[in-house]
């Protein structure tokens, strides 16, 4: 987002004020009260440098940790600048992640290799399960009372793992690990206002599942505002919603993944998460976090934020035959996918 459009869309919000007041205005966030530490690990990466920006116009971030294994230093020397709230500082390599990682109330982790077109997110895990099992280390050393929200793909494991290292420094608590599924939301709710022409910004969609291909199940029967599509409409956009990323993926022809809408995505669960934190009521998103909706144990559908993370998980609501085949056709893939995860912590 550069300044000149963030200023046309605060002069077209009728604003003369700050980038803060623009989100506050659009119920990004709540008013600033709480002191909060945010801390971004990959913050130099694709999705991981619009991400510190959004942090940054975040009016609830008091102090704002961004690491990588390099890159930061210039990250936050330029996001600091941004006449907001925040404290920014950039820490690098391995040594300084404790410090960056020490009293945060929200993690967010962007780190890790995306996809280049042909590939799965699955096809990931190799590189990115020890990547993310690390950072889960730090976080149960440094900070394990925060909230953990991972962007790393695949999500479908690297949420096990997270759970799974947590478990064995005994920090896990399942109301503060999440997997950061809001990009489905986000899709789901642009490509359904598109075909029932209706306004995206009154638009809501429940996300449920996973996130990876058939395991991402948009509950376009629950959408408001209603419209009355057809069933091959709803599988059009069903579809679309499932392949995204690869569409993106495919756009950009070997330069990496979604990292513009994820930035933007993760930023609106962040903010989510830190409401919840700050006590604001009747905070819900969906989000892939522990679970017994279903028989899996982990599951994405909408849940209830508060003072400690996870305060409900909320049920489905009724489903369509078409979405029941589609539930039951996600479950194994999304089993075999936590339990790779799983597995991968404990060496088998
Ligand atoms: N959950 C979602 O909806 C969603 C959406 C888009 C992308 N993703 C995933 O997010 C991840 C990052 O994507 P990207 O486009 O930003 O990739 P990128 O390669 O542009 O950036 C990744 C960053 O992670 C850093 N990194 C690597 N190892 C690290 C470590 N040990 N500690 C800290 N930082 C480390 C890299 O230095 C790099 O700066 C990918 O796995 C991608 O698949 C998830
Ligand atoms: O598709 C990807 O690999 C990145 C991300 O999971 C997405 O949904 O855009």
């Amino acid at each position: 987002m550069t300044a000149s459009i963030l200023r046309s869309a605060l002069r077209r919000s009728g604003s003369s004020a700050t980038a803060s007041s623009y989100f506050a205005s659009r119920g990004f966030a709540s008013a600033p009260s709480h002191e909060r530490k945010v801390a971004v690990l990959g913050a130099a990466g694709g999705i991981g440098q619009p991400l510190s920006l959004l942090m940054k116009l975040n009016p609830l971030v008091s102090r704002l940790a961004l690491y990588d294994i390099a890159g930061t230093p210039g990250v936050a020397a330029d996001v600091s600048h941004i006449n907001t709230r925040s404290e920014v500082k950039g820490y690098a390599g391995d040594d300084q992640l404790g410090e960056a990682l020490e009293g945060s109330d929200v993690v967010i982790i962007p780190a890790g290799v995306p996809r280049k077109p042909g590939m799965t997110r699955d096809d990931l895990f190799k590189i990115n399960a020890g990547i993310v099992k690390s950072l889960c280390e730090a976080i149960a050393k440094y900070c394990p009372n925060a909230l953990v929200n991972m962007i790393s793909n695949p999500v479908n494991s690297t949420v096990p793992i997270a759970a799974e290292v947590f478990k064995s420094h005994g920090v896990y608590d399942p109301r503060r690990l999440f997997g950061v599924t809001t990009l489905d939301v986000v899709r789901a709710k642009t490509f359904y206002a598109g075909k029932a022409k209706v306004n995206v910004a009154d638009v809501n969609v429940p996300v449920i599942g996973g996130h990876a291909g058939i395991t991402i199940l948009p509950l376009f029967s629950q959408a408001t505002p209603k419209a009355n599509l057809s069933d091959e409409e709803i599988l059009a956009l069903t579809k679309r919603t499932q392949d995204g990323g690869t569409e993106v993926v495919e756009a950009k022809a070997g330069k990496g993944s979604a990292t513009l809408s994820m930035a933007y995505a993760g930023a609106i669960f962040a903010d989510a998460c830190l409401k919840g934190l700050n006590g604001v009521p009747d905070v819900v998103e969906c989000t892939f976090v522990q679970s017994t909706v279903t028989e899996l144990p982990f599951f994405a559908s909408k849940v209830r934020l508060g003072k400690n993370g996870v305060e409900e998980v909320l049920g489905l609501g009724p489903l369509t035959h078409f979405e029941k085949q589609g539930l039951e056709a996600l479950k194994p893939e999304l089993k075999s996918s936590i339990e790779k995860g799983i597995a991968f912590v404990h060496g088998n």
